[in-house]
């Protein structure tokens, strides 16, 4: 009885995978290293490197490890490249998430969970942002996991499999005891890139548009800690194995943060005034985006252990040292 994680070796995969080995699970990680680390895989979790769209390989995998839940990370996350590419994107993110729950489908899995993101909301007229609240992304990104939510809910009301969607709000911090982290050195995400700022691994930080229709002019964020977002996919398994009904939850404390102080509470955090620029609007940011949060909690008993946004940048801060050292212990 193994947990198939796909993507198990990128920023959020490995955090659910230290979660699933404290929990004492059997884990199997299928990931094909585009963006993810081998390191980053704890060592008591079986590795492949493969891709999650190839069927005869997850029908050996999940025969010769006995898989019985599968969690979907796996994907291509960038959402300005899905807008040059996006092609590219249905094919990985879409077409690729067909395969796998095709896979599910013929060799008896029955439980699957898939990281879908706040991205199928666009630009929302509510806030916060209920998971009743009208689905049109602005981003092939966001469409190509949208089609992904719908594939599930058709397979599931056509055959004997559950699944949970759960629809990531921003995603920042580090496993406090330090043994993963957001570790791509061209990540694009503002807690990440300020980090690095605060350690000397960039010039500067850009600020994206000043302009916007909220209280000091920047987009409004709600930012949610790696590790307490793993457990709510542990919560999750749980709740399928216990005979749980396919649900779809948004993921996020259901506060948001300007990015103005997002970036004054990295200063503080870290004791460090590092140089910041006032840079015009990126492409396909919508100005607010807050979790209706009360779903995942009524439905899987979550409750956030780093709802604090000083904690979630220590720990990115920690995560960012660390990086540094094995940096330096490499040179
Ligand atoms: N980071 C966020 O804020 C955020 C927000 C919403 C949703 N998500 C979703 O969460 C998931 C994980 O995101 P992340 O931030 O950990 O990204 P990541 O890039 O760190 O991890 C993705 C992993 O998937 C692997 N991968 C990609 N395509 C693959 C393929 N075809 N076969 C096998 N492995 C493949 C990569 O090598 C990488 O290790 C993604 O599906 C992303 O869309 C992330
Ligand atoms: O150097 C930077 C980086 C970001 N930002 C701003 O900070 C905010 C947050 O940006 P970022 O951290 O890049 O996250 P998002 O663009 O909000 O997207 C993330 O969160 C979405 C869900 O909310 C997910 O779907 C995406 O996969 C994930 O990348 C946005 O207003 C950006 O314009 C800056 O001003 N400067």
């Amino acid at each position: 009885m193994a947990v198939m994680v796909t993507g198990g070796a990128g920023y959020i995969g490995s955090h659910m995978v230290l979660a699933l080995v404290d929990a004492g699970r059997d884990v199997v990680v299928l990931d094909d290293l585009r963006a993810g680390f081998r390191w980053a895989v704890h060592p008591a979790a079986a590795f492949v490197e493969g891709d999650c769209g190839d069927e005869k390989l997850l029908a050996r995998l999940i025969r010769q490890h006995g898989v019985t839940a599968i969690v979907h990370f796996a994907g291509s996350i960038v959402v300005p490249d899905s807008v040059v590419d996006p092609l590219g994107y249905y094919f990985n993110n879409t077409v690729k998430s067909r395969a796998l729950i095709g896979a599910a489908v013929e060799n008896g899995v029955r439980h699957f969970l898939f990281s879908s993101t706040a991205a199928v909301y666009g630009d929302a007229k509510e806030s916060p942002i209920p998971e009743t609240a009208r689905l049109a992304p602005v981003s092939p990104y966001g469409t190509s996991k949208l089609m992904t939510e719908f594939m599930l809910r058709d397979t599931a009301a056509a055959h004997p499999l559950r699944y949970v969607a759960l629809r990531y709000f921003n995603v920042a911090g580090a496993d406090p005891a330090r043994r993963s982290g957001q570790s791509s050195p061209r990540a694009t995400h503002l807690i990440k890139v300020a980090s690095q700022a605060a350690v000397g691994q960039r010039t500067h930080l850009d600020v994206f548009g000043t302009d916007y229709p909220t209280p000091d002019g920047t987009c409004l964020r709600d930012y949610i800690h790696v590790s307490d977002l793993a457990r709510a996919h542990v919560l999750a398994l749980d709740h399928l194995a216990a005979g749980g009904e396919s649900a779809v939850l948004n993921c996020g404390y259901g506060r948001g943060y300007s990015v103005l102080e997002v970036i004054e509470a990295v200063k503080r955090v870290s004791g460090v005034e590092f140089p910041v620029r006032l840079a015009p609007r990126r492409a396909g940011d919508p100005a607010a985006l807050v979790a209706g949060a009360d779903r995942i909690r009524a439905v899987l008993g979550w409750k956030p252990e780093h709802d604090d946004l000083d904690a979630i940048v220590a720990h990115a801060l920690a995560w960012e040292r660390s990086l540094a050292e094995r940096r330096e212990a490499a040179e």
